[in-house]
């Protein structure tokens, strides 16, 4: 198996992997050609139930890791078209929290079921996530005028195209 490598930041202002945005969750993502992995604690003020994280940031978190994971894993730009989410575990604010994502199945040229898992420092699953993400290539995805075509060049550049 090849070595976890860092996998590049493209957009400084997403509310998951933005660097630059000062509310959000600055995931930093590695990939080993067959895995995509982050660990993160939550910010205080992302709470939901007194101290527990709000189980859409823990959504939204999976969400990430299994798009990262779509785009690096499969080579191709995504979007989520649906995801499911099971909340085993309580995630305490402040606590830090691994996540984990795979392309479990390649269901059509431009589909792939994705999934993901939170563990907490003691391995224990706390959320897991299947999600069905349709994929584009970089010509589709530039036609659909979502993200502007230089981020998309610089993020073509990083991918590790393995599944
Ligand atoms: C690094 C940063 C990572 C961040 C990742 C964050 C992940 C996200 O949150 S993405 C945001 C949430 N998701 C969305 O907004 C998706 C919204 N949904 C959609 O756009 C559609 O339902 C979609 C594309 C997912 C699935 O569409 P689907 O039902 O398969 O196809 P359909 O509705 O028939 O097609 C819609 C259009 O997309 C085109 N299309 C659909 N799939 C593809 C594809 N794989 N390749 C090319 N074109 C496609 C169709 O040709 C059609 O185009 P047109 O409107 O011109 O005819």
């Amino acid at each position: 198996m090849a070595e976890w490598r860092a996998l590049k930041n493209i957009d400084p202002h997403c509310f998951a992997c933005g660097q630059g945005n000062s509310h959000g969750l600055h995931m930093r993502f590695f990939s080993n050609g067959e895995r995509v992995k982050s660990r993160l604690v939550i910010p205080d003020h992302l709470r939901g139930w007194h101290t527990l994280v709000h189980g859409g940031v823990l959504a939204t978190i999976l969400d990430e890791a299994m798009s990262w994971a779509a785009i690096h894993l499969t080579g191709h730009f995504i979007l989520t078209q649906e995801m499911t989410v099971r909340f085993k575990k309580p995630v305490h604010i402040g606590e830090e929290i691994r996540v984990q994502s795979f392309v479990n199945e390649r269901v059509s040229p431009k589909k792939a079921g994705l999934k993901a898992e939170i563990c907490n420092m003691s391995g224990d699953v706390c959320a897991e996530s299947s999600g069905l993400f349709a994929l584009f290539t970089t010509e589709d995805f530039i036609r659909k005028d979502l993200v502007p075509a230089h981020m998309l060049e610089a993020m073509n550049e990083s991918m590790w195209r393995s599944a």
